[in-house]
């Protein structure tokens, strides 16, 4: 399956190599402007085969099969940084775009809760899946790589620098199955409208859909963002946003129920069942300690630098205290 005159761009990364080629340069023009005008792409042939990703999610089906009380083992953390480890449960978490108030936060909790389940895993936690790490941290080191290659003022390993520490987060996600018309009265969501955090996330979806995308064209308008096989959607966060002085954009986005099947005319009824929906996010975070400033070339005389400099610890704690219950 492929989006048809979809926005959001596919970037092939076969030939990308050791990034010093000439096809490596141009996939890099292509990723930057993917960053840049939709803050989202598809990439194939990222190099993580197809095989280690069906594993995962076969991981992930035998995790959240487990009884609630097996998983609440694992619970998560409840304040600042680490709460992205361990499990939590349907209702927990919701996502919210830049509120910090308490009060608004639970009247947000309230009107259409996430209906979903989440279990993450960092770097030292990796036991469930030890090979996924080296994969994925391959990746994350090409698709860092060939976005500097996009860009004038940064050289090749700019970003990679900045992210030997892989201080990164794996989440496994599981939205339930619930009948189409919970969803449609907005009794339950899937996730709601957010930005990720940090610096890029690779995600990797099943094939029921739902994912959408804000219209780069016009605001408060959303684009589906189907699954594409063996496509990994790239996409960049609210750190690398702020990191680029707003040149690169971090793309509102969020999972609805996915529209009825339309190549039939069955009429499937007040009692539909939406499927459930499996998918993994891996955010790729700065070192903690790390400082950063305005990227050299996004900002000048005429285009002032918006935002002082700190640290990526400082950064992500700041986002991640308003997200859980
Ligand atoms: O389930 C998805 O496809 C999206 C997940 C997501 O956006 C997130 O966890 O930040
Ligand atoms: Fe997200």
């Amino acid at each position: 399956m492929s989006p048809d005159n979809s926005l959001i761009p596919i970037i092939d990364f076969a030939d990308f190599g050791d990034g010093s080629s000439r096809a490596a340069k141009d996939i890099g023009k292509r990723s930057y402007a993917a960053c840049r005008d939709v803050g989202f792409a598809y990439l194939i042939n990222h190099g993580v085969p197809q095989s280690k990703v069906e594993g995962m999610f076969a991981l992930s089906k035998a995790f959240f099969s487990l009884p609630y009380e097996t998983k609440m083992k694992a619970p998560h953390p409840p304040q600042g940084i680490s709460t992205g480890r361990g499990y939590s449960g349907v209702g927990v978490e919701q996502v919210s775009q830049m509120v910090f108030d308490e009060k608004e936060l639970a009247e947000i909790r309230k009107a259409s809760p996430d209906f979903k389940e989440s279990y993450d895993m960092g770097n030292d936690e990796s036991k469930g899946c030890p090979n996924v790490w080296l994969e994925d941290e391959a990746l994350q080191v090409k698709a860092l790589k060939a976005l500097a290659l996009g860009m004038e003022h940064v050289p090749a390993d700019f970003f990679e620098d900045y992210h030997t520490d892989e201080d990164n987060q794996l989440r496994l996600l599981h939205y339930p199955a619930a009948p189409r018309t919970v969803f449609e009265r907005g009794e339950k969501g899937r996730i709601g409208a957010h930005t990720d955090f940090s610096t890029c996330t690779f995600l990797f979806q099943d094939d029921v859909g739902g994912l959408e995308v804000e219209d780069p064209r016009s605001p408060g308008q959303f684009i589906p963002a189907p699954p594409v096989t063996g496509a990994v959607i790239f996409n960049i966060g609210d750190f690398l946003m702020r990191w680029s002085n707003d040149d690169l954009k971090s793309t509102l986005h969020r999972v609805r129920a996915p529209p009825r099947a339309q190549n039939n005319n069955i009429d499937t009824g007040p009692d539909e069942m939406v499927p459930e929906r499996f998918s993994i996010p891996y955010f790729c975070g700065a070192n903690v300690d790390r400082t950063i400033d305005c990227l050299p070339g996004t900002w000048s005389e005429d285009k002032p630098k918006k935002y002082s400099p700190i640290t990526a610890g400082q950064y992500v704690d700041m986002r991640l205290n308003t997200t859980y219950a």
